[in-house]
Order: structure tokens, then C-alpha cells, then sequence
């Protein structure tokens, strides 16, 4: 027998708050894109065996596979067959594993398919395979090895392999419902904490489940403190911390004022942000009290960027006709200076870059290397470009630009010696967070 239900998430990029956002204390922004991962969950029959398998394939990368066993003992066990490591896949079974605590005698055998949308990693050498919803690219390299852009794969990943597998164990599951959205939120964020090794402020997996936010965190110590070395008490202690602890936390929808837009540009490249977080944690303590107020100063420029966005937003529906010149005027690329609320956002920016590449180059985390320094600066002259950052922990992952609707980057940009390193990712900003999708969507790609 066969059961079939497909979930996506969405991509992310942090436009506001890298680095502070690990403070529960500094507010961030953060927009869902339209570039998605997807997971199609298929029951097979029961093998019989007091063991069940989840088998996690990810066709696009080389036919990636991770076969998990599942069996348990005073604990569950989950064991890789072949060896295979993915420890965003194998987190995201064991937290969803000990929360809905099956009995492996009972449980089918479960295969879930993931796809994820081209924006997540540079074009390369992949073939594109469709079919009439969805378009896929296939890479000749296993997971690992292809160079990624920085939306928040693992994030994704482990959002919807959570959801999916949810959806076989609470068959009720519904992702409309906030009941459903914070079990799998809270879910997923132990999942990904655990196997990024607790470095992240989870915004990314904040922004998969609800979509666009300001995003300010939990705090750290709920998951820190899982009793992950006892397993006799673990699985109570998750259960309590997903459904009855309060996590404290601000997940409030946002969405970019009417006409405005979020284009995205690959350099080819990709960071680590482990390592610079890293760095820049031991620049914090060694720089103490001066990192303070570069921390300080970089909060004020969030908060006027969060706070220009609103604005505008508030002036496209108190007065769309000055709104609308507004508009008119970046897409010739008309001197702004009179408009207080562009001229807001330009100056935020300006405050957040400055202080980010102070802080690269004391700490020596490239936040905002010199060559993504030239881009951004040869990107902000162009028309319809209001301004542009490099989003989350910066770096070589894609860099972000806010633009009007009708800008025409690629035209503006092909054959140009300066953008000659950005590939303009096929993606915008969507608000959707967590969304249940059409199995059948999935079939036949070619
Ligand atoms: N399509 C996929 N199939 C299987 N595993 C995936 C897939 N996409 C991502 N992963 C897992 O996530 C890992 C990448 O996560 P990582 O946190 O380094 O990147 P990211 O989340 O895309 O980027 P960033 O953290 O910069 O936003 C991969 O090594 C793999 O373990
Ligand atoms: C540096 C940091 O604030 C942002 C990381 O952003 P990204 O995953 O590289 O897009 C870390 C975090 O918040 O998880």
C-alpha cells in the first residue's frame, strides 16, 4: 500500500540582524524566497522485522541516499546502513523519532524524496529536468561537493523532512494550522540546532516554517539543556520542550512595501558561517567593551532598516501617488535624497556595511570581503537598485539586492567587466512559509 504527501519550505535571506540575531536581544528581518525544498513521503508495507528503515533520497545530487534503521532498545537506535552521513537528514529522523515514539514493529517501511529549487546552488554543469509544475536541476556530484548560494538549505532540509515524517505519525497534521506550525517549528529547530552543532539562531528554520519575519530568538539553553546523553529521560524532556514549554520567541509576518523586490547574486562560491561565527565571537570577547558599541551601532542600523521598510509601506497606502514618483524616480536612477524614507534605508545600510567591515577586518571573518565590497558598490548605482547587502553571515554567499519591480539588473549588468563574477538567481521574496504540496507535482521530471 501506498500513502503519498509532499511538503516545501521555503529559502531565506537575513536582510537584517547577521551575527546580532544570536543575541536574543537584537531584532532581525528576514525574507522567504521563492526558491523551495520539497519532500514527497511514500508508506511501504510493513517488513515484518522489529525495525522499520527511512530511506531519504535526494536524486538530484548524484542520486544521493541515506538508509536510517530504526530500532529500539530502552532508547531508539538509528543507524546509518551504508555508512552515509548527512547529519542534517539523520537529525531531523532521530528528534521526530523520539517525539512521536513509534513502535518499529508497527511501522511501515518510509521512503521521502527531497527536491530543492535551482536557487539553492550554482548553476555549474547541471541539466534541468521538468515537468509541467515544477523544474528541478540535477548535478553530477553528491551533496556536498556542489557549491551552494546561501538560502538555507539545511534549514529547508530538515523542515520538511520534519513535516513529512510528522505527517505519517499525526496523519491530522494540517500546516495552516499555528498549532501544527509551532510543533514543527520547535521540532525542527532541535533538529538543526543539534546537527549544525548549536551555533545558529535558527532564524533560517524560522523563515521556513512561517516565511518572511522579523525574527528575534529563543533562547539557547532550551535546547542546550535536552538531556541528549541520557536517553531514558530524553524523549519525555522533548516532548515537554516542544509542546508545553513556551519558547519566547518573535516570529512577526513581514512583507517588502507593494512594487519592491529582492533579487539575489550568486558569486559561485559559498561560505561557512560555523567558522565565521566563530571568529567573530572571539574577535566579541577580545574586543570587549569597544565590540559592544560596534554591535550597538550596527543594531541602530537594523532597526532604522526594519523601521524604512515600514515606512515605506505606510507611504505607499497614505500617499501612492508620491510613492509611486518615488518609485518612478529609482528606476532612472534619479537623485533620492528628498525621499526621507529611501534616504533612511540608504543611510541603515551604510551604518550596517561599515560597521560589518570593521568588524572583517579586525576579526578576520570575511563578513564583507573587498571584492563583495566593490559589487555591492558597483550594484548600488544601478537603476531601480535602492540598496544592497551581503545577507546573513556575508561572505561569498549570494549577495542580496532590494530593487524596484521593473528594474532590469541582467540587462543593466550582461557583458559588464564589473558583475562579470554574479549570476542573478531566477527568484524573488514570497511570504509562505511551510506549505502541503501536490505529490503528483513530482512525477515524470525530464
Ligand atoms: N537537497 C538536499 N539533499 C540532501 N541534503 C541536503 C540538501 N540540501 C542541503 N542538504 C544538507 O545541508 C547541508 C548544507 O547545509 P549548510 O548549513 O552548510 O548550508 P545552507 O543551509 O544551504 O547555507 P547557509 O547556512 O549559508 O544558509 C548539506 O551538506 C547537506 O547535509
Ligand atoms: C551569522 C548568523 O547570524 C547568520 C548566518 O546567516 P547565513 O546562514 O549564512 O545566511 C548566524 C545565525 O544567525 O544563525
Amino acid at each position: 500500500m501506498s500513502s503519498l504527501r509532499a511538503f516545501s519550505a521555503p529559502g531565506k535571506a537575513l536582510l537584517a540582524g547577521g551575527y546580532l540575531v544570536l543575541d536574543p536581544q537584537y531584532r532581525s528581518y528576514v525574507v522567504a524566497l521563492s526558491s523551495r525544498m520539497h519532500c514527497v513521503v511514500d508508506k511501504q508495507s510493513d517488513n515484518g522485522q522489529d525495525w522499520f528503515t527511512v530511506t531519504i533520497r535526494s536524486a538530484q545530487f548524484d542520486n544521493d541516499e541515506w538508509k536510517y534503521t530504526i530500532c529500539k532498545h530502552s532508547s531508539y537506535e538509528i543507524v546509518e546502513v551504508n555508512g552515509k552521513v548527512n547529519p542534517f537528514a539523520k537529525k531531523a529522523v532521530e528528534v521526530l523519532v523520539n517525539y512521536c515514539q513509534p513502535d518499529p514493529r508497527e511501522t511501515e517501511e518510509l521512503l521521502l524524496e527531497v527536491f530543492s529549487d535551482p536557487g539553492y546552488h550554482s548553476v555549474g554543469e547541471s541539466t534541468l529536468k521538468k515537468n509541467g509544475h515544477k523544474q528541478f536541476r540535477f548535478h553530477s556530484s553528491t551533496i556536498t561537493k556542489v557549491p551552494k548560494t546561501g538560502l538555507g538549505s539545511s534549514a529547508g532540509l530538515v523542515t520538511v523532512l520534519t513535516t513529512s515524517l510528522l505527517s505519517v505519525f499525526q496523519p491530522e497534521l494540517d500546516v495552516t494550522s499555528p498549532r501544527y506550525q509551532r510543533i514543527i517549528h520547535n521540532l525542527s529547530q532541535i533538529a538543526h540546532c543539534q546537527a549544525q552543532g548549536k551555533v545558529g539562531s535558527g532564524f533560517d528554520v524560522a523563515a521556513a516554517v512561517f516565511g518572511s519575519i522579523i525574527y528575534q530568538r529563543f533562547d539557547p539553553k532550551l535546547i542546550e539543556d535536552l538531556p541528549a546523553e541520557n536517553p531514558s529521560l530524553y524523549s519525555a524532556a522533548l516532548v515537554d520542550l516542544v509542546d508545553s514549554t513556551d519558547w519566547n520567541f518573535t516570529h512577526e509576518n513581514v512583507t517588502l512595501p507593494p512594487g519592491i523586490r529582492v533579487i539575489m547574486g550568486d558569486v559561485s562560491s559559498g561560505s561557512e558561517t560555523t567558522k565565521l561565527v566563530a571568529k567573530v565571537k572571539a574577535w566579541y570577547q577580545q574586543n570587549y567593551p569597544k565590540s559592544l558599541d560596534v554591535y550597538e551601532n550596527i543594531n541602530r542600523g537594523n532597526l532604522a532598516f526594519i523601521n524604512g521598510i515600514e515606512k515605506l509601506t505606510l507611504l505607499s497606502s497614505n500617499s501612492p501617488a508620491s510613492y509611486q514618483e518615488t518609485l518612478d524616480k529609482l528606476d532612472v536612477g534619479a537623485d533620492l535624497s528628498e525621499s526621507a524614507e529611501i534616504d533612511q534605508l540608504r543611510k541603515a545600510v551604510i551604518q550596517i556595511r561599515g560597521n560589518l567591515q570593521l568588524i572583517t577586518g579586525e576579526s578576520g571573518a570575511d563578513i564583507e570581503p573587498s571584492v563583495q565590497t566593490e559589487l555591492l558598490d558597483c550594484c548600488v548605482e544601478l537603476n531601480g537598485v535602492i540598496t544592497g547587502v551581503v545577507p546573513g553571515a556575508g561572505g561569498y554567499d549570494a549577495i542580496a539586492l532590494i530593487i524596484t519591480e521593473k528594474a532590469d539588473i541582467s540587462g543593466q549588468t550582461s557583458g559588464k567587466k564589473d558583475f562579470s563574477a554574479v549570476t542573478w538567481l531566477d527568484l524573488h521574496q514570497e511570504n509562505t512559509g511551510i506549505a502541503e504540496e501536490s505529490p503528483s507535482h513530482y512525477r515524470n521530471l525530464q
